[in-house]
């Protein structure tokens, strides 16, 4: 068996990231991987502006104001935002003006409307600024027009969004969301609004690991149950491999009678490159290539935590640099107080599931309540993070520090 640091590097080197793009509208940008340098023909701020409700004038009028000897000046015009001030500011004159409104040729400086009085066609100015050009925001500021706005390879969040709107970028291209085929393959496997018969149990892999892909901003390709039977699972398996980028199927990779999806891989012409992982949950995971086609296909444990676990462990960083992210592929860690203590036999890197939580300035991760044991998915609810206990350590006592994996989803 390989150390999971190997498997990482395996599965992120047999990677390629997607290079197919598309145009989309800005509405339909949530959660997608930019595909080109961003930049605007605006300058940002587009013009001066006030940052306050108040007062434009010239600095050199007002720097000498004091509530005692205070300066008059008289108002010209009403500028509110979104309109264009018509007239030129000569010594001696104010135009009356609130945030966001464009500045009139002539002025330097903002008097916030607190430091005034208002007396009919005049305003007081009661104190100076520190200097010209305060409470202005000034044109290209922030931002000057054709310098680069925003690199290809991010993921378009609210912020981005937030900038792509400001630069009237209507449409951005973007990479083509990955493809991901999922099965469960089991004679046993129920959906979940079949009866249930002795014996049998629901795939919750298919709806588990969907969500998951979901969540990634991948395509979901649900293709179903397919029994423990050869011929079907090939006919299958064949079909997601020629449909998608990554193939995930669940259960048939251990040592049983009739785990066969290792064998059929072999027979499909996928070259393999891990069957088992120094880790558990999750140990029987099996990553194949496909050199034909540049399908990566995960065979996935079928218990329903170790399929849970092996994709937030190992598949998550696949579909990260596969749809095109230029950073941020790898799990993320950070120390916390464990609120339990965690014990592991040494041997193979060990993952809890429970909960990180932020508790007077630090951080400790709760043990999910009841058996941790990778067939029992009832405790999964509520995990947003997974405690890691390396190879060589047997015990994490409470009140310690463990290592937390949190960009679990
Ligand atoms: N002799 C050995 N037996 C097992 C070993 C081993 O090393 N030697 N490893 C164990 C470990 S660890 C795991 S994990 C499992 C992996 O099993 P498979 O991937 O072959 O999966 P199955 O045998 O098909 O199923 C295992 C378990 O999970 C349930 N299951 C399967 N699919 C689903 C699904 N879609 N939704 C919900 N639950 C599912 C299935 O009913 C079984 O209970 O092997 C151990 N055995
Ligand atoms: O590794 Mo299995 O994945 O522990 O239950
Ligand atoms: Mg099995």
């Amino acid at each position: 068996m390989i150390s999971v640091a190997e498997a990482e590097s395996i599965i992120l080197n047999l990677v390629t990231p997607i290079k197919d793009t598309e145009i989309i509208s800005l509405e339909d940008s949530l959660g997608r991987i930019l595909a080109e340098t961003v930049t605007s023909q605006l300058d940002f701020p587009y013009w001066d502006n006030s940052a306050m409700d108040g007062y434009a004038v010239k600095f050199e009028d007002v720097a000498q104001s004091t509530p005692e000897s205070p300066t008059i000046l008289e108002i010209i015009e009403e500028i509110p935002a979104g309109i264009n001030p018509q007239k030129s500011l000569q010594s001696g004159q104010a135009s009356r003006i609130f945030t966001g409104a464009m500045l009139p040729r002539g002025a330097d400086t903002i008097i916030m409307q607190e430091n005034t009085e208002k007396k009919d066609n005049q305003v007081v100015i009661l104190s100076s600024p520190d200097s010209p050009q305060t409470f202005v925001r000034k044109q290209g500021e922030y931002y000057q027009a054709g310098s680069s706005l925003l690199s290809p390879g991010i993921l378009i969040n609210a912020p981005e969004i937030a900038v792509l709107a400001t630069a009237q970028c209507s449409t951005i291209r973007v990479y083509r969301r990955p493809r991901v085929a999922i099965l469960s393959t089991g004679d046993e496997l129920v959906t979940p609004s079949q009866p249930l018969q002795p014996g049998q149990i629901v795939d919750s892999n298919q709806y588990a690991l969907a969500a998951f892909v979901s969540r990634l901003g991948a395509i979901p390709i649900k293709l179903g149950i397919v029994p423990d039977d050869k011929n079907q699972l090939l006919e299958k398996m064949k079909e997601a491999i020629n449909c998608a980028d990554f193939v995930l199927s669940t259960g048939g990779v251990s040592v049983g009678d009739y785990d066969y999806i290792e064998q059929l891989l072999s027979e499909l012409g996928g070259e393999i490159l891990i069957n088992g992982i120094a880790v558990t949950p999750g140990k029987p995971l099996t990553v194949v290539k496909f050199t034909n086609n540049d399908c990566v296909y995960f065979g996935i444990p079928g218990n329903p935590v170790s399929a849970l676990v092996s994709c937030w462990r190992f598949v998550q960083p696949a579909i990260r640099k596969l749809s095109g992210l230029s950073a941020d592929w790898y799990p993320k860690f950070i120390k916390a107080k464990s609120c339990q203590t965690l014990r592991s036999r040494g041997q193979r890197e060990t993952y809890f599931w429970g909960q990180l939580q932020l508790v007077d300035n630090h951080y400790e991760f709760e043990l999910a309540p009841g058996t941790q044991s990778s067939a029992n998915l009832i405790n999964l609810a509520g995990t947003n993070a997974l405690a890691m206990l390396p190879v060589g350590t047997t015990n994490i006592n409470s009140g310690e520090e463990v290592l937390v994996m949190f960009n679990v989803i």
